[in-house]
């Protein structure tokens, strides 16, 4: 059971004695847990369990009480804070100073007492002393003996519990870098100053001899390896796709046979680099055994790994995938190319949803004009106005087939805890691993190859750097499309057909940068996206506050925009706004 952090709860009060406190101690006792309650029934961690909140001992009406749930949820390990209220407080005396808490405050929306004009108030001092926190209060009055959580409430409680749960669970851990600067692709010159100031995360590094060197002296688990070929054997290598090398270019079986156990092995020692192993300490080896502690990672593989090692696509699916030969298990973080700020896109996505991630090259965007030039045939339905070729070698998640489905039969990409063993072969089934093309990976391997199934909500996002501004988000939420099959093969045999395609269609709106489906590829600020299921636009803007990152391109309605109150006091053009606050207020961490 991983340890993650947890939410605090404080219940602020009137600290008036002879009354008023009094008649309001269970009022607010009873607000703090509804909340509590709320937040561990619909939000989990990225291991399933339940996202714990944690609760002041007691009202909190002065500064003394205050210092003492700051005590109570230091040592309890919390992570982020939500002050909720149904009456005047003392502002300075009762908000929450902690500069690192992601912090939000819940003015219950009741005339008897002032909840909302206490709101505001300390929403005012947090401006004031520079430590934006989150205001929620409901559209409609209720009355005081009313403690339930009005739907728009618990709609931004949760929306601000879910980003500050991913804000705290990536303190203090680590992005782990295997090998380095991959082809020249900016992403992977991993910027340490970024991930420390702007995510709390460590930068580690291991070069690749790393990985030769525990095969060659065996530290791996042996048993689970030969569980994992097994595995291998029974739903991948079987589903070995035909050799398109040149027959100069082709390698054996043998040869084929040795990659598999190869990338298998590869594929085991990559996880216990990022998280480490208890049972390489059984085997003595205690050094190895500890891992980096990475909750995301990157493997550079080309060039120099793959001009002469069997390349890592086959390591990059199956981490990214929530399953592998020990089952169905939460999917880790792992950048193709090492393209960290990809990375780090496929982290936020993650944690956000607790789903698997897709990592895709931004590839090619076809009109409609083009494909009929090129196939004689229309792109028709949600691919009408032009469709993205998202495609890329390696690390897109076999979760990305679609062959999970919900209830009503529609594709999906669940969280771990809720895709089936059925689910799990299904996706393996619809996924053929084509021995590499080695031309690109002159030493061998395999690459996944699938099509995901159209009709999934998801989002696509992309950290830049920019040099004097930092970092930037963006966003592109839209569906996966299916097109006609035989267009498919056309355009996909154009170019690497052995690698997994997702065809995007992002939703048009009159943002600039969405006025036809080319603007959203040709305002893109890099090679690769980090694609999510589901529309989760509001979530990654919300995240993105609470981090400092301002967001330069959404199609997010602006009406669902959930900021720090501050924000406000920047402008009321949203956007703008949002860069002269991130600016203002500069990363959590520095
Ligand atoms: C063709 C290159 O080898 C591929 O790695 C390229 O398509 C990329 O993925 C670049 O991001
Ligand atoms: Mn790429």
């Amino acid at each position: 059971m991983k340890k993650y952090p947890k939410i605090g709860i404080r219940p602020t009060i009137d600290g008036r004695q002879g009354g008023v406190r009094e008649s309001l101690e269970e009022k607010t006792m009873n607000l703090a847990k509804a909340v509590a309650e709320l937040i561990t029934a619909n939000l989990k961690n990225g291991d399933g369990s339940p996202v714990e909140c944690v609760i002041a001992d007691s009202t909190i009406g002065r500064v003394a009480e205050s210092a003492a749930c700051a005590e109570k949820f230091e040592r309890e390990g919390v992570g982020s804070t939500i002050t909720v209220t149904s009456c005047w407080c003392y502002g300075a005396e009762t908000m929450d100073m902690n500069p690192q808490y992601p912090k939000a405050v819940w003015g219950f929306n009741g005339t008897e007492r002032p909840g909302a004009v206490y709101l505001a108030a300390v929403l005012a001092g947090h401006a004031q002393k520079g430590l934006p926190a989150f205001g929620i209060y409901g559209r409609d009055v209720q009355d005081l003996d009313d403690n339930s959580i009005p739907a728009d409430v618990a709609e931004k409680l949760l929306r601000f519990a879910r980003a500050a749960q991913a804000v705290a669970t990536m303190r203090g851990k680590s992005y782990l870098s295997m090998g380095s600067v991959s082809m020249g692709i900016a992403g992977s010159i991993v910027n340490p100053d970024f991930f420390q100031e702007y995510l709390g995360i460590r930068c580690e590094s291991v070069d690749l001899t790393e990985i030769i060197r525990r095969m060659t002296e065996g530290i791996y688990d042996k048993e689970e390896f030969a569980k994992a070929m097994a595995w291998t054997e029974k739903y991948c290598k079987k589903n070995e796709g035909k050799d398109f090398n040149l027959p100069a270019k082709t390698k054996t079986r043998e040869q084929k046979d040795e990659d598999w156990e190869f990338i298998v092995k590869m594929t085991i020692i990559m996880r216990d680099l990022i998280q480490g192993n208890p049972k390489l300490r059984e085997m003595g080896f205690k050094e190895e055994a500890l891992g980096h502690n990475a909750i995301a990672a990157g493997f550079q593989g080309q060039r120099q790994w793959t001009d002469f090692y069997p390349n890592g696509d086959y390591s990059e699916a199956l981490l990214n995938t929530s399953f592998d030969w020990n089952g169905i298990r939460e999917a880790y973080v792992v950048a193709t190319e090492n393209d960290a700020c990809n990375g780090v896109a496929m982290l936020f996505g993650h944690l956000l949803t607790n789903r698997a991630q897709i990592f895709s090259d931004v590839r090619t965007y076809w009109s409609p004009e083009a494909v009929k030039r090129v196939t004689g045939k229309e792109l028709t339905g949600m691919a009408a106005n032009g469709i993205i070729h998202l495609i890329n070698s390696g690390a897109t998640t076999l979760d990305g087939t679609g062959q999970q489905t919900n209830a009503q039969g529609e594709p999906v990409m669940k969280p771990h805890w809720e895709i089936s063993e059925a689910e799990m072969e299904k996706c393996l089934e619809a996924t053929t691993w084509y021995p590499a093309n080695r031309d690109y990976f002159r030493g061998g391997g395999f690459s996944s190859n699938f099509l995901s199934k159209g009709g999934m909500p998801v989002t696509m996002s992309r950290l830049n750097l920019v040099k004097g501004l930092g970092p930037v988000l963006q966003i592109a939420e839209g569906w996966t499309v299916e097109i006609d099959p035989e267009v498919h093969k056309l355009l996909d045999e154009r170019t690497d057909r052995t690698w997994p395609t997702t065809w995007f269609v992002p939703r048009l709106c009159d943002k600039p940068a969405f006025e036809d489906v080319y603007s959203v590829m040709n305002n893109w600020g890099a090679n690769h996206g980090a694609i999510s299921y589901g529309h989760i636009g509001q979530d990654l803007i919300t995240l993105a506050s609470m981090l400092r990152i301002p967001v330069c391109m959404h199609n997010v309605d602006e009406k669902k925009i959930f900021r720090p109150a501050a924000w406000n006091a920047f402008g009321m053009d949203k956007e703008g706004a949002d860069y002269r606050a991130c600016t203002t207020y500069g990363p959590i961490y520095k």
